[in-house]
């Protein structure tokens, strides 16, 4: 009654600790599922590195930081012309799943560009590289090097996704390739930036650079109005950026003033439809990347006409391009397009030599 008993104090303490030896282990065991949904990482990454930001340099701390972020650009399905336009908009990630790297690291300047060509393939070489857990990449195009170069590399860099050490920051923008100053500002940026180029037979190209207007502006004049001089129905007019673009060894030359030829890979357009996974191991090793993007990542999808990727990390659901990649072309008289690859022929012949690769289009 009222009495102090050692006994029942004791009792008392048991049942304390009793329910924090049920609390500690509760907590490891969330723990321990917390690691195996793959989240324990972030947690660590993010303990590292508030307490490294605390001690170094942001960037240094990052440096110090391993890569395990595994990032997917999951949409899975066709991409209509809209949502397309969306994802290429600034500040739209495709990437939506959870991921480290969204949350942390840093924001770097490209260290690897696709700069052309415009209607190459650049979308899908930028989509199937967007699989490798090394390769962060900026949907939209940022065109800094030819729109927005007054806005200064501060923004520019501030485009750009988070990036672990050990990740490689990319961005595509097929107009740096024919823009005169872009080589010259890219080198600015960083000479040891490396230049991927996609290429497709230039007439090929021309139509589809043609097909993408038309797709804009249906009262446009007949391609072979606008490929001729003053619609002289014989001489190839050069002027019509069309025609241009395709003149693959003139801006290869201005970008060869600025950059050894080493710095530049051509990537065959032909051959990432054909051989989307032969043509991404070129592409990865140029990128000192480990061979990921593979044979499994790609199915042809027959409707479609071209590879689509099977499986995006992270998702089980297949991905093709959007409709504004891969539209039918217009039907071209066939001696049209006969001047047209006979008045390309020299300059295809040069671009082989200069680069050293025979992409086979005539
Ligand atoms: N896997 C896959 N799926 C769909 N389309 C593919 C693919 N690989 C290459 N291509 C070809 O890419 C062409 C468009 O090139 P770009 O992405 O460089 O165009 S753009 O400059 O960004 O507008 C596009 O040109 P068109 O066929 O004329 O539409 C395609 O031929």
């Amino acid at each position: 009654m009222g009495c102090w008993t050692p006994s029942s104090d004791f009792g008392h303490l048991k049942a304390h600790s009793r329910v924090s030896v049920l609390f500690t282990m509760i907590l490891i065991i969330t723990f321990l599922f917390y690691c195996l949904s793959g989240y324990c990482e972030s947690v660590q990454l993010y303990t590292l590195q508030s307490f490294r930001s605390k001690l170094l340099p942001v960037e240094e701390a990052q440096a110090t930081l391993q890569p395990h972020a595994h990032r997917n650009g999951s949409v899975s399905r066709e991409l209509s012309d809209q949502e397309e336009k969306r994802q290429e908009g600034f500040g739209y990630d495709s990437h939506s799943n959870l991921s480290v790297s969204n949350n942390f690291g840093t924001k770097e300047f490209p260290q690897a560009i696709i700069i052309g060509v415009k209607k190459g393939g650049t979308r899908a070489l930028l989509e199937f590289l967007r699989v490798h857990p090394d390769v962060r990449a900026v949907g939209a195009e940022p065109h800094f090097f030819d729109r927005f170069y007054q806005r200064g590399l501060h923004w520019y860099r501030n485009l750009m996704p988070r990036s672990l050490e050990g990740q490689i920051t990319m961005e595509k923008t097929p107009s740096y390739f024919i823009t005169p100053e872009a080589p010259s500002r890219v080198s600015s940026m960083s000479p040891s930036t490396r230049l991927i180029v996609v290429v497709r037979d230039p007439v090929t190209r021309a139509v589809s650079d043609y097909t993408q207007t038309l797709s804009k502006n249906p009262s446009l004049p007949s391609f072979q109005s606008l490929v001729f001089r003053n619609g002289s129905g014989a001489v190839v007019d050069p002027s019509w950026s069309a025609v241009r673009i395709g003149i693959y060894v003139k801006h290869l030359e201005r970008w060869l003033r600025f950059f050894p030829l080493e710095q530049m890979l051509f990537v065959s357009g032909e051959r990432l439809v054909s051989d989307p996974a032969g043509e991404m191991a070129r592409v990865q090793d140029f990128l000192g990347l480990k061979r990921v993007v593979g044979e499994k990542h790609f199915y042809f999808n027959q409707t479609k006409g071209f590879p689509c990727l099977k499986k995006p990390e992270g998702s089980s659901h297949p991905r093709c391009l959007g409709k504004s990649k891969g539209r039918a072309h217009p039907q071209i008289q066939e001696d049209v397009l006969q001047r047209l690859r006979d008045f390309y022929r020299p300059f295809n012949r040069k671009f082989y030599q200069m680069t050293g690769q025979d992409f086979g289009w005539d």
